[in-house]
């Protein structure tokens, strides 16, 4: 990863103005992404994320603020020149936009002919990019014969035709089922490794995040709630938008009552049992452990646990000073229940 940001937003504005009324979709984002990031932009549904993507590459004009893509100000850009930066900028979407007329390799061949290259030459090339996406066997296939994530493959070779350094991805996992969304974002991260793309996810899904992703912002009601690196944000979220995200993520929510309850997380250079279990001859208390699991955010193996304390405040007190004393991260969930 280089350290000069190849993406930079500044102060990016979006209202949507109609007749009666004016609706600020977006204000005040700024965020630099840089070369070799993998970087997730997650928001709730009507957070901005849609505007944001088409503003990136001005598909949307923004209303204040811009872009800068590499030493292009695209507010500076005219509309020809706008097209050549949007080459350099693949995308895909949730539902895949492949043209349904075409086999698969006269679809990866698309951008191509548009961009003047010779039809002997484009077909090289599909074919390197079909051996990229796994799916040599599949070139003379029509898209409707082919499952959610083989689409997803096309569209993702599609979109690396033109050698593009950034690779956009809007939502594109949220139409297929875990186990397919785990492969496409498998081969995201190693088209991120072997050809060095810049990717951005946008998602509504932290697990995602979780997934592939080194960077995220959190956008919430179009401003930006949160920025930094992924196991950060993960293990100490510090805005309500990030903390909703990040416990949905593990579902314990719908299992809290009432009562006091505390998440604990824990990196890989320690473990849950022997804190826990000393905490609990330590403070003479019984805690019951609403939820646990483990990650892996980027190598490094995470632990979390959601525990509801005893009724009595001084025992539950006593218990959070005691795994604070030992070091651990702890985070009371009061407010987030009911
Ligand atoms: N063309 C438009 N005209 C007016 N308002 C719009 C337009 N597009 C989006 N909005 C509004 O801007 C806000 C952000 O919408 P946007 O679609 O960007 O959110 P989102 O995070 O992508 O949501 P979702 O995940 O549900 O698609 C919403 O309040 C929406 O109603």
């Amino acid at each position: 990863m280089g350290t000069t940001p190849l993406i930079k937003l500044v102060d990016l504005e979006k209202k949507y103005i109609s007749q009666n009324n004016a609706v600020t979709a977006l204000s005040g984002i700024n965020l630099d992404i840089l070369k070799g990031d993998i970087f997730g932009i997650i928001g709730m549904s009507g957070a901005g994320k849609s505007t944001l993507v088409r503003c990136i590459n001005f598909l949307e004009k923004p209303t204040g603020g811009t872009v800068i893509i590499g030493d292009k100000d695209l507010s500076l850009l005219n509309d020809k020149e706008l097209r050549s930066v949007r080459q350099e900028i693949g995308m895909i979407f949730q539902q895949f936009n492949l043209l349904m007329q075409r086999n698969v390799e006269d679809n990866i061949c698309f951008p191509l002919e548009i961009s003047g290259m010779s039809k002997s030459e484009g077909r090289k090339r599909a074919s390197e990019l079909l051996e990229l996406v796994g799916l040599s066997d599949k070139k003379k296939s029509y898209p409707s014969q082919l499952s959610g994530g083989q689409k997803q493959r096309v569209a993702i070779a599609r979109a690396l035709a033109t050698n593009p350094d950034i690779l956009l991805c809007d939502e594109a996992t949220s139409a297929l089922d875990p186990t397919t969304t785990r492969s496409i974002l498998g081969l995201l991260k190693d088209i991120n490794k072997k050809l060095g793309i810049t990717i951005i996810i946008i998602t509504h899904e932290m697990a995602v995040v979780e997934e592939i992703c080194n960077q995220v912002a959190i956008i919430d009601k179009g401003r930006l709630a949160e920025t930094g690196k992924v196991e950060e944000v993960f293990s100490k979220p510090k805005t309500d938008a990030a903390k909703k995200l990040v416990y949905h993520s593990s579902n314990a929510v719908s299992e809290m009552t009432g009562k006091r309850c505390i998440r604990i997380v824990f990196d890989g250079k320690s473990s849950f049992e022997p804190v826990i279990a000393n905490m609990v001859l330590e403070c003479r208390a019984q805690v019951n452990i609403l939820f646990a699991d483990t990650r892996d955010i980027n190598g490094q193996a995470f632990g979390q646990m959601v525990l509801q304390l005893p009724e009595d405040e001084i025992i539950s007190d006593k218990i959070i000073h005691y795994l604070k004393s030992k070091n651990v991260n702890v985070e009371e969930l009061v407010d987030y229940v009911g």
